[in-house]
Formats: C-alpha cells, sequence, structure tokens
C-alpha cells in the first residue's frame, strides 16, 4: 500500500507524534460512532448505481440535477433501510454520518431540503394530530420550506404571500398578489418536492394576524403535475448549490384546509376564532434549528477544504529555502503554514462550539417544551451571532487554502471552488450575515443597558457588568489573557456602539435612524462578542477534556491557543483600544504564534489525515491520501470532451477562415 503512496506524505505520517486514530474518535463523538460512520461509509460506497460515468463537471445543468436525483433517491434508499434495520437511529444531532452524500452528490443532495427543514418543521411547529397524519409512512409527500419571496428574504413581516380563511368551507384562499410574491429559493421546490411549508400572512374576517407557516401540496401525488392555481418551477444556475433545485411557486386562489395551518402554537378554530401563540417568535423555530446546525456544517467544510490544502502543500515542492539545496515543501513556508493552520484551528473550534450550541439549544428547547420562553432571546442571539461568524470565517478559510494551492487550486478538479460554493451559500441563507449580526446587536445593547441600571445579565453576558472600566487583566498569563482582552473589546465595542446611539437621539434623531446611523459600530460589538465566544468556549471545553492521551490533548491545545494567538493578532487594534495590552505584550503574542506554526507543522498531516475523510468524498485531485496529485490532474485532463479529438470542429469552421481572411 505505502509502495503507492507519495514520499512526502509516507514522511509526514512517520513525523506525527499522536494517536490519529484517537482523535478521529474524538472528532466523530466517540469509538462507535465512528465505527458507525465507517459502517455507512463502506455501505453506501459499495453501492454501484451510486458511481458516475461522466465526471459531473461536463455535465449540462439539466443532466446534473437528473444525476442528482438519480444518485440522491438510490443514496436515501441505502440510509432508510440503515435505520429501517436499526443500523442507524435517526437523530437530529449535528454528525457527521451521512456526510457521505457530498461525495456521491459532489454538491447538494436535491432532497436536503425535505429531511433538513420540512420534516423539522412539522415535528417542531405542527400539534400532534397534524404530526401523525403528515409524519405517518404512505403520507406520499416530499417537502420544502417555502419561506423567502422574490420581493423579501430577510423582513419577514414584508412577506406577501396571502392565506385568507374561508369560513364558508373551512379553508383558506393562498394568493401571490404581485410579482414579488412569488416564493424564491426553496430548494427542491422546482421539480422534486410535491409538498411545502409555506410561510403566509394569516387573514381572517378582513383582520391580518401576521406571518404563520402551512402545509400546502403543489403537486398530484402521482402524476407530479403542478396543481390548478400554482405556478412551479427552477430558478437557474448559480455560484454553487446547483443540485439542490431551489425554485418558485406563486399561488392563484389556491385552496387547502383550514387543519393546514401549522397548529402547535397558533390557531385557527372552526369559527374562525384566532388564537395567539404564546410567543410569535416560536414561528421562527426552524430557523433557529438550522443556524445551530451551521457550525458543524461549516467545521465539516473546513476540515474538508484544509486536507486538500495540507496534503497537497506537503506534496508541492517549490523554490529553495536554502540556494544548493533541493526544492522545499510549500508547507515548510512559514507563510503557508500561517496560510492554512488557522482551518485546521477553526474546523475544531466551530465543531466543539457546534457541540455546546446543541447542548445549549436542546435545554432551552426542553424549556420552553415546559412553557417557559425565558432563555429563548439569548438563544437567539447567541444563535445568529455565531452562525453569521462561522460561516463568513469559512469563506475566508476556503479562500485562504485556494490561494494555498496556487494555479491548481482554481481547478474545479481540485473541489475548492466546489467547497468554496458550498460555505458561500451559508453565509447568506438561514438569515444572513449583517442582519444576523444586527439581531445579536440588538440584544447585547438591551443588556448593556440592563447592565447599566443594575440588572442581572444572563450567564454569557454577565461580564458586561465587570466591563464598564474597559479593564482587563494581566497579560502574564497567555493565552487566557485574550480570553479576558476580548471581554473589554466587546464591552468597548457595545459602549461605542450604544454611545452613538445616544448621541444621535440627543441631537433629536429617532431611534431607528439612531441605530441605523451606528449599524457598522453594531455589527463590529456584535462580531467582537461572537469571536469571544468562540475563544472562550474553545479554549475551556479543551482544557476541560479527559480521558485523552497526553500527545492529543497537547496538539488539541496547540490548536486552540492558535486560534486565540491568531485572532488577538488579527484584533490587536481593538485590543489596544480597548484592553490594557501594549505594543510589548503584542510583540509576545507574535512571538508564541510563530511558534505554534513550528510546532504544529510536524503534525499537519496528521491533523488532517484525522478529520478521516475519504478520498470519495474529499473528490480532490490534490488532496486524495496517496498524495498522487500530478497523476490525478493529468487524469482528470484527460477526461476533458474536448480531449477526444485531436482537432476540434472549431479550427475548420471558424479558425481557418478567420486566418485566411486576416492573412495570418
Ligand atoms: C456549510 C454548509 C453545508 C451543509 C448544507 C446545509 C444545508 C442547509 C440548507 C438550508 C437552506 C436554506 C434555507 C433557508 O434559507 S430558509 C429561509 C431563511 N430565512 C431567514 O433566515 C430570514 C432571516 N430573517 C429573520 O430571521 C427575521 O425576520 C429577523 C430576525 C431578521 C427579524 O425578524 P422580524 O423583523 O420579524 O422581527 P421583529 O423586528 O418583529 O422582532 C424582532 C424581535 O424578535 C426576536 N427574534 C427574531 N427572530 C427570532 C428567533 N428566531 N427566535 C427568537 N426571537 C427572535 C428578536 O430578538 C427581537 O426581539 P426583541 O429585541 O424585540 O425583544
Ligand atoms: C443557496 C441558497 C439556498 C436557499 N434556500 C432557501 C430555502 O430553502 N427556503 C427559503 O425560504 N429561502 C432560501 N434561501 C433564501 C435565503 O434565506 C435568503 O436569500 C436570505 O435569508 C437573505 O435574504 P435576501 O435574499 O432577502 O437578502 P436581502 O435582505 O435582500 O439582503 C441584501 C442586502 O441588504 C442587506 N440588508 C437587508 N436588510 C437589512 C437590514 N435590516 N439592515 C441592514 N442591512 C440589511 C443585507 O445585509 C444584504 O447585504 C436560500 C438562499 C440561498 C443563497
Amino acid at each position: 500500500m505505502s509502495a503507492n503512496i507519495n514520499k512526502d506524505l509516507v514522511r509526514e505520517r512517520e513525523k506525527c507524534n499522536f494517536d490519529i486514530q484517537e482523535l478521529i474518535h474524538i472528532i466523530d463523538g466517540s469509538k462507535e460512532k465512528t465505527l458507525m460512520r465507517k459502517k455507512v461509509e463502506d455501505l453506501v460506497l459499495s453501492v454501484e448505481d451510486l458511481k458516475d460515468e461522466i465526471p459531473e463537471d461536463y455535465l449540462s445543468h439539466k443532466e446534473k440535477f437528473e444525476n442528482a436525483v438519480r444518485k440522491g433517491c438510490k443514496l436515501f434508499d441505502v440510509y432508510l433501510e440503515l435505520i429501517d434495520n436499526n443500523i442507524q437511529k435517526a437523530d437530529r444531532s449535528p454528525s457527521n454520518i451521512y456526510r457521505i452524500h457530498e461525495g456521491i452528490l459532489k454538491q447538494v443532495n436535491p432532497f436536503l431540503l425535505h429531511f433538513g427543514l420540512f420534516i423539522p418543521t412539522i415535528v417542531n411547529q405542527a400539534n400532534s394530530e397534524q404530526q401523525a397524519k403528515w409524519l405517518r409512512k404512505g403520507s406520499k409527500m416530499i417537502g420544502t420550506y417555502s419561506q423567502t419571496e422574490l420581493g423579501h428574504g430577510t423582513f419577514l413581516r414584508g412577506l406577501e404571500t396571502t392565506a385568507t380563511f374561508d369560513p364558508e368551507t373551512d379553508e383558506f384562499i393562498l394568493n401571490s398578489p404581485k410579482l414579488t410574491s412569488y416564493k424564491f429559493w426553496p430548494g427542491g421546490l422546482g421539480h422534486i418536492s410535491n409538498a411545502s411549508i409555506v410561510m403566509a400572512q394569516l387573514h381572517i374576517n378582513g383582520k391580518s394576524h401576521g406571518i404563520h407557516l402551512f402545509l400546502i401540496q403543489i403537486r398530484d401525488f402521482e402524476t407530479h403535475e403542478p396543481l390548478p392555481g400554482i405556478k412551479v418551477g427552477e430558478i437557474g444556475p448559480k455560484l454553487g448549490f446547483n443540485t439542490a433545485n431551489n425554485g418558485f411557486v406563486g399561488f392563484n386562489n389556491y385552496r387547502i384546509p383550514r387543519t393546514n395551518m401549522l397548529m402547535k402554537n397558533a390557531q385557527v378554530l372552526r369559527d374562525g376564532t384566532y388564537i395567539k401563540s404564546k410567543n410569535d417568535k416560536l414561528t421562527y423555530g426552524s430557523m433557529l434549528l438550522i443556524r445551530v446546525h451551521i457550525l458543524t456544517d461549516v467545521a465539516y467544510e473546513l476540515a474538508r477544504a484544509v486536507t486538500i490544502g495540507v496534503r497537497y502543500s506537503a506534496v508541492r515542492h517549490q523554490s529553495v529555502l536554502k540556494e544548493g539545496e533541493p526544492e522545499s515543501q510549500v508547507l515548510d513556508y512559514v507563510t503557508q503554514q500561517h496560510k492554512l493552520f488557522i482551518s485546521i484551528a477553526s474546523s475544531h473550534a466551530f465543531r466543539v462550539l457546534g457541540q455546546w450550541m446543541w447542548k445549549t439549544y436542546t435545554k432551552v428547547m426542553a424549556e420552553i417544551g415546559d412553557g417557559n420562553m425565558d432563555q429563548l432571546p439569548e438563544l437567539h442571539a447567541l444563535s445568529c451571532c455565531l452562525k453569521a461568524v462561522s460561516s463568513y470565517d469559512g469563506v475566508q478559510c476556503v479562500e485562504r487554502c485556494r490561494l494555498a494551492c496556487g494555479g491548481h487550486g482554481y481547478l474545479l478538479s481540485s473541489n475548492l471552488p466546489g467547497v468554496y460554493g458550498i460555505v458561500a451559500a451559508s453565509v447568506t441563507y438561514e438569515g444572513e450575515y449583517t442582519v444576523l449580526l444586527l439581531q445579536t446587536a440588538r440584544y447585547l445593547v438591551k443588556a448593556w443597558n440592563g447592565a447599566i441600571n443594575g440588572k442581572t445579565l444572563p450567564s454569557s453576558i454577565a461580564f458586561l457588568s465587570d466591563n464598564f472600566n474597559q479593564k482587563s487583566s494581566s497579560w502574564d498569563n497567555l493565552p487566557e489573557a485574550i480570553i479576558e482582552g476580548f471581554k473589554a473589546v466587546v464591552a468597548g465595542k457595545i459602549k461605542t456602539a450604544f454611545d452613538s446611539i445616544q448621541s444621535h437621539v440627543n441631537k433629536g434623531r429617532d431611534f431607528e435612524d439612531a441605530w441605523n446611523l451606528s449599524s457598522v459600530k453594531l455589527t463590529a460589538a456584535s462580531e467582537a462578542y461572537a469571536r469571544f465566544l468562540i475563544c472562550d468556549v474553545f479554549w475551556s471545553e479543551t482544557k476541560k477534556m479527559t480521558n485523552v492521551s497526553k500527545n492529543v490533548a497537547v496538539v488539541l491545545l496547540q490548536l486552540a491557543e492558535l486560534y486565540l494567538v491568531y485572532w488577538a493578532l488579527e484584533k490587536s487594534g481593538d485590543l489596544l483600544m480597548y484592553s490594557t495590552i501594549s505594543k510589548k505584550n503584542i510583540d509576545n503574542i507574535q512571538s508564541r504564534y510563530e511558534e505554534l506554526l513550528g510546532l504544529i507543522r510536524p503534525n499537519a498531516v496528521g491533523l488532517v489525515d484525522a478529520f478521516d475523510i475519504r478520498d470519495e468524498i474529499l473528490c480532490s485531485t490534490l488532496g486524495s491520501y496517496d498524495g498522487r496529485v500530478y497523476e490525478r490532474l493529468m487524469e482528470e485532463a484527460a477526461k476533458s470532451p474536448l480531449n477526444k479529438d485531436k482537432v476540434n470542429d472549431t479550427f475548420h469552421k471558424y479558425i481557418k477562415p478567420f486566418m485566411i481572411k486576416h492573412k495570418l
């Protein structure tokens, strides 16, 4: 086996000083979960029908979609068998067990929204009678989640689709009054789904009750023809997500039974009586759930990108460090380590934060189930800023990995553009980056106001009460001092934004204008808060790990420390403004950063091997386990349909006549 493995990678693996298997189990959650994941991967990869004859990149938009549906059906066939046979339990917690679909489908599974949003929304928003009806086997529904419209995605209260109650027939009448009211973007809506959860404005007896969720059949369950009153289709090619079958739908006096409104929270009775939800923000529950999942999703995509970047950088030799010596592995250039190692650290950070958020989410949801909504605003604030920052950082990190691969990173066959397309989408969907930062800022500003007035603050921001004077501890105890410094930055930035709002109000502006005028500062405060949270949770969770061998503990602490010092240097201006840090302290942090790059260097390939992403999921000419980079690049180039003919027809049709005409 090792005979076929690139010699540099063999040497790198020999250098690794920790137990890779142990780290694989930590990343998966346990040894049992690793075994389960591998079992699922082995089963799925042995299915012949899931293999491609022609590389996906050479297919047309329509062919890509059709191929994705073919494989998507087969894939779920295999998954459902696993669940039916109790090999794997249906489980909503974030995990890597089913990531194999990213290798099989290359981009996004066209059925993703059915399992990822349609079913969870029924589970969370429908009453028990509705759940029994819609979640039963044989319901015939393949669904999606249609919220965004052509004219509105962010501002949900501005959605225009209407659901008007008709007491005569006990039905709702769905309408899209204008072009901008068409639902636009839902995944799988184009040609996959025959049903959808639809968010619409509820009207009863001429009175508007705001946005509510409805389950709507879109296509005939047998023929798949769009039903009368429904106009549905697909929205066309995108930067990524090209197999997701994002679609549009419009309604023209389309009737559904009253009982198709999701009624766990708000209800409409037979006589048209409207019963309000205990908290109307519960309607937004599905977004909260996906925002929590996105942290783990980004962690995984980053693991893919940096596996490609690090393995390639170990195989790639370019330039000489010292005259007379052989060309260096590019991984030996410290600038290359600077480009790449933050992605290894960030993947671990977002994985740890994802688990932490999942625990927080399940705890708060249990309390909400018992009627206690107290923690909902804090959960919403945490999920918004962490979703925003993790997805945004994810995109920057994938781009750094692409740059680390030079020209070859620009090839689709490297799969870095593919991973980029997936992560870039997550910055926008489930709440756009800036918009979500502003949601958290809203919470922070309220908290700051509370702190000034001596209110007890929720635990995650209790430190604000101590930070009016922008204190921070001594800078001797790195890296903990960075967390303290970041607390001072958060407090300082909230205060700056808060004072800015006050000053505009004092000059006669109303609050909303003052908010808008201060919004750049507000997003900065929110970003600082997310950064503090990630550093704090990543460091404390890593430090308190038990039952870990010494060497694994050492590398994990090095990665957590690298994350903290990297961001301290990136944010040194903020630390200088708001904490007690000095230039000398920053110089020390810089030295420690460079030292950490050196400490991580011998384990770099081991660390990406520990992400344990099989070649069939990585889908990269540059990142495969054996490091046969140049052979794979040429093998992929040979697959180009243009290489079938020695002389392409265009020569005779266009080039030759052009040469003759211009006497070239
Ligand atoms: C890397 C990945 C790869 C893997 C692939 C994965 C595929 C996944 C596929 C995914 C495909 C993609 C699928 C998709 O993309 S589905 C579509 C997703 N769409 C969005 O996320 C829309 C974003 N917009 C909103 O969420 C809201 O409208 C916002 C938040 C902007 C404001 O809202 P609105 O203007 O209506 O609110 P308001 O002003 O009346 O009131 C604001 C008050 O409400 C509170 N509040 C707001 N929201 C929540 C909440 N949730 N829980 C609890 N509370 C909440 C808030 O704190 C404030 O409280 P207070 O300050 O007044 O006390
Ligand atoms: C790949 C992909 C898949 C998707 N899948 C689905 C799906 O399955 N179902 C679904 O319903 N939707 C889906 N969406 C839609 C997605 O949720 C929305 O695009 C997203 O919520 C952003 O809304 P928008 O497009 O209206 O952006 P806009 O809100 O129009 O944003 C445009 C700009 O305006 C700024 N802006 C807007 N409001 C404010 C404000 N209040 N303050 C400051 N700045 C502001 C934003 O920051 C942004 O820079 C998907 C989108 C993508 C890209």
